[in-house]
């Protein structure tokens, strides 16, 4: 198995008395719906039952008398614990004999059917299977950093796998199974290209090769967006502006937006990245970030889509980069169009493995705010370290903001319901590339499955999602399940604790963001180096961002401030985050600063192998293919955790100025020598 099918694998169930009990369910299947998102719900059934239960399960018109089957029911009053459905949710219910997926919309239905299948992919009974289900939050994206011309920033799985060269005439089957997958878990959109933007994807031939795709995802519930690049307008229509104020200039968009509309009716919208890291936008022409997204937004005119403006800005001399995108856009709160949602990063700095949560989460309720994760690990070992994202994404969701008082979580923020938007978005920067298994490391898989759960239901539990993906994905023997959910569920803090513990940010390799730096320093760019991060010197390490220090902490409520600002109560993964502290200084877990760091550092690293046993151990069970080609990628990981410890102990250790605590043993290699090692990767 080369890994190609995700976690719609529909394998035979090999307990003949399982199969058994679900073929009493499972007779036939009724759907009269002949639309394509019916029949991809019934054909996505029939290909699963199917497969699972190892015998032909019929597709029928209508279920008649027949009993003992799976019927498919559109049904604009559905409702469930006497509340209405929303349009994208769906009910699974015992009926005369017969299990009923419905919902008030045929994507619904089709959402319904795939969770028919996680039951019994998971093994769980259908008998008196009685549950509903309704999405949190309405925009559930996929951002893909992609190229026109096939290249993917900051992707680590091959290249694209939209073929824009094949496109509009070739639609790869790749398309069709990239869309299951989303549509299995809930992804309602897809931003097709890159946010650092070429204007190409504005052309008339690009409108007509984007409108083919939309045609693939359309069934599967699925809009496509744009990002667009801000010049746009110059570029491609020889204007002398980009002025957002500009009467030729919107009258560029709005026409740009009826030839979209008339290609694509149901385009989601815009995506854009505006005056960040070189970028042009509407503060090139003295507007600022509500004009441009404003004059946008109007370009839709009467059409049913959305603008998404990134907050990710800062800049070279303009202070503690942790504030600048608070600095620039908490003022605009309330100047937004209605169709305009402000997107943000979960952190404050650029999707380090661990940030405190973006200040602006709960500083705008005016405007609705998308969260964006990260699921390319840009910061997290790229293709090759095994980092499950889960965790990481329930931290940010459950963090609590105290926007509105205890209880205020950036979840709550984001799903609208802390200050009633009407508007309510998510957003993933996919992993996705085409390397045969999508993501390249097989647990990058784990990463969009869990992104796409948790925009759906972000109550759900980040182990539990583990366990289920393991399932559906890997292996389904209880043993098994138990050791990959553990490894998954506590992969991420391995992660951080060889290369970032106790609040460390930003020490990565220059440019390619490969490997450990922390002695970056560079002219110029301070915010793009690592000493700017850490601040280690004879003192101590660590960004003081009290009020002694950048004061970054007062963009926070008075609760959080309490709780972070005081380095005896902060907790330990955001200490040098916030506080710049003495080397000797006691630690609630009983050790000094130095001897925590490079426990940690140790402990860290040595938890690789942890991770190799682990995945030794459940071999039998896993795809001789897929479990060596992990097994390659862990003895990777492990080399490359050495890299990380031995740079940053030893470095940091030239300012501690002092040994290792026992039992630690000095890395066998020198400063200077593990520094030859890992700037060679920054070479180019
Ligand atoms: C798309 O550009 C990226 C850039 O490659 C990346 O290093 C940084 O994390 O963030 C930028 C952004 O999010 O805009």
């Amino acid at each position: 198995d080369d890994g190609y099918r995700l976690w719609l694998k529909y394998d035979r169930i090999a307990d003949a008395a399982a199969r058994q009990q679900y073929a009493r369910s499972a007779q036939f299947i009724a759907s009269a719906g002949t639309s394509p998102t019916l029949q991809a719900a019934s054909g996505e059934l029939q290909r699963g039952l199917s497969g699972l239960l190892g015998q032909a399960v019929p597709v029928v018109g209508t279920a008649g008398s027949r009993t003992g089957g799976v019927v498919l029911r559109v049904d604009k009053q559905a409702s469930a614990n006497g509340q209405p459905l929303k349009s994208e949710g769906y009910r699974l219910f015992s009926e005369k004999n017969n299990l009923v997926i419905t919902g008030r919309t045929e994507v619904a239905v089709l959402y319904g059917a795939f969770a028919l299948l996680r039951q019994v992919q998971t093994r769980q009974s259908l008998a008196g299977v009685n549950f509903s289900s309704n999405p949190r939050i309405d925009y559930r994206l996929l951002n893909h950093w992609d190229n026109q011309n096939g290249t993917i920033e900051r992707g680590y799985a091959g290249s694209s796998i939209w073929q824009w060269y094949q496109l509009p005439e070739g639609l790869a089957p790749r398309y069709t199974d990239y869309a299951r997958a989303n549509a299995s878990i809930g992804i309602n959109g897809v931003v097709i290209n890159n946010v650092n933007a070429s204007a190409r994807y504005l052309t008339a031939e690009y409108i007509g090769k984007v409108a083919a795709l939309a045609g693939v995802l359309r069934p599967y519930g699925q809009r496509v967006y744009l990002s667009v690049f801000w010049a746009a307008p110059k570029v491609l229509g020889g204007l002398p502006t980009a002025d957002p104020l500009d009467p030729q200039v919107k009258q560029w968009w709005a026409a740009k937006s009826e030839e979209l509309y008339k290609a694509i009716p149901d385009f989601g919208g815009f995506l854009v990245k505006a005056n960040s890291e070189g970028e042009p936008g509407p503060q090139d022409y003295n507007r600022n970030h509500a004009d441009g997204a404003n004059m946008l937004a109007q370009s839709l005119g009467r059409h049913d889509g959305v603008v998404m403006w990134r907050a990710f800005v800062y800049k070279a001399g303009s202070g503690d980069r942790f504030k600048q995108a608070y600095e620039e856009f908490q003022p605009l709160d309330g100047k937004f169009d209605p169709k305009v949602l402000v997107q943000v990063k979960n952190g404050p700095i650029d999707f380090q493995a661990r940030e405190p949560f973006s200040p602006l989460f709960g500083a705008m309720p005016k405007t609705p705010l998308v969260l964006e994760v990260q699921l390319t690990q840009e910061y997290l070992g790229f293709a090759t370290h095994l980092v499950y994202l889960g965790p990481l994404i329930k931290e940010v969701l459950e963090a609590d903001t105290y926007a509105k008082g205890a209880g205020s979580t950036v979840a709550k923020v984001v799903d609208g319901t802390v200050d009633q938007h009407a508007l309510s978005a998510i957003a993933g920067v996919a992993n996705i590339g085409s390397d045969r298994n999508w993501t390249g490391h097989p647990v990058g898989q784990a990463n969009w499955y869990a992104f796409g759960r948790l925009a759906w239901d972000h109550t759900l539990s980040s182990a539990a999602i583990a366990q289920e993906w393991t399932k559906m994905t890997l292996t389904t023997e209880p043993a098994a399940v138990r050791t990959l959910t553990d490894m998954l569920v506590k992969s991420r803090n391995i992660y951080v604790r060889y290369t970032t513990p106790l609040g460390l940010h930003h020490i990565m390799g220059e440019s390619i963001h490969f490997g450990p730096q922390p002695w970056l320093a560079k002219a110029g760019r301070p915010d793009w180096t690592a000493v700017y991060y850490h601040k280690a010197d004879s003192i101590g390490l660590g960004f003081d961002r009290t009020a002694t220090g950048s004061n970054a902490l007062a963009l926070y409520k008075p609760e959080v401030q309490k709780q972070w600002g005081n380095p005896q109560t902060c907790p330990l993964d955001y200490l040098l985050w916030f506080h710049h502290v003495g080397w000797n200084q006691r630690l609630s877990t009983g050790r000094t600063l130095w001897n925590e760091l490079a426990t940690r550092y140790y402990t860290g690293a040595d938890s690789v192998l942890w991770l190799q046993k682990q995945w030794a151990q459940v071999r039998p069970q896993l795809d001789p293919a897929l479990h060596a080609d992990v097994t390659a990628r862990l003895q990777t990981q492990r080399k490359e955790a050495l890299w990380w410890r031995d740079a940053c102990v030893l470095y940091f250790q030239t300012y501690a100025r002092q040994p290792l605590p026992a039992p630690l043993a000095p890395p066998t290699r020198t400063l200077a020598e593990v520094k030859d090692l890992v700037n060679l990767y920054q070479l180019r």
